[in-house]
């Protein structure tokens, strides 16, 4: 079943076009990544996805409703929820605080307090449950983002740059959360440069250059294939 299905989006900023004629379908529990450079328009298609960025023309359909000009709160009411690129958590709170807001506002039909400790287990951040999230480390805060979306209890989650700036072995670890997110049956979309973090994940990727879908399909073969070695090594690689 299609759960996400993005028809022809435009974005323009000034003379600037952003989004450029871009369609794509994802299905439930799929986990799809979203590879490309910087600029090319990856965190606006995330916003326009969540509806904190309106397209300038084409159709946002999920869950089977239309909710091109719907705003973002209800959208996550309906179960999109989303990590930041920067964490922004609500730095004089406590992780359980924030997780907290995020069940309240989300999706889910369960006590909000019960959602934010299940949640806080699920994503190993329950022994800093009452740490300030503004002392955490950068791995603990991006685990809190991924966390503060999950409370909402999303059908889909998506994550942008999750695994930038980390070491290896936490990037191994952050790599196992994503997976045991994604058996419990969340579709997710993850933008990412950390190309090994993504491969190692992702069904389906999908590369986005000038706004544009420039390819998709299985990562080894979207990998190998002549437009991407367009982009990343130049015209000759091609
Ligand atoms: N609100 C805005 N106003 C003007 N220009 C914007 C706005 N938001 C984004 N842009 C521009 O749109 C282009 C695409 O930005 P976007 O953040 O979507 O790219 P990205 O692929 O996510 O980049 P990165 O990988 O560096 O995060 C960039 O040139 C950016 O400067």
């Amino acid at each position: 079943m299609t759960l996400l299905d993005l028809q022809d989006l435009q974005k323009s900023y000034g003379a600037l076009a952003v989004t450029q004629n871009f369609s794509m379908s994802v299905e439930q529990g799929d986990l799809v990544g979203i590879l490309g450079p910087n600029g090319a328009g990856k965190t606006t298609l995330f916003n326009q996805i969540t509806g904190t960025v309106k397209p300038d023309h084409g159709e946002v359909w999920f869950d089977g409703e239309m909710v091109t000009q719907m705003d973002a709160s209800k959208r996550c009411q309906m179960g999109i929820a989303r990590s930041f690129q920067v964490p922004h958590p609500f730095v004089g709170m406590t992780v359980y605080e924030n997780i907290l807001v995020g069940a309240t506002f989300g999706r889910s039909s369960f006590d909000p307090r019960k959602q934010a400790l299940e949640i806080m287990d699920k994503t190993g951040m329950d022994d800093k449950a009452n740490q300030l999230a503004g002392s955490l480390t950068l791995l603990d805060r991006k685990r809190l983002e991924m966390a503060r979306a999950l409370a909402a209890d999303p059908k889909l989650l998506l994550l942008d740059e999750i695994a930038g700036g980390l070491t290896d072995s936490e990037c191994v670890s952050l790599l196992n959360t994503i997976r045991e997110v994604h058996e419990t049956g969340v579709t997710i979309i993850w933008i990412e440069h950390v190309v090994h973090a993504l491969m190692s994940v992702a069904k389906r990727l999908v590369v986005v250059d000038f706004g544009r879908k420039v390819t998709e399909g299985d990562p080894e073969t979207v990998m190998n294939s002549p437009e991407v070695k367009s982009i990343y090594m130049g015209e000759d690689a091609a």
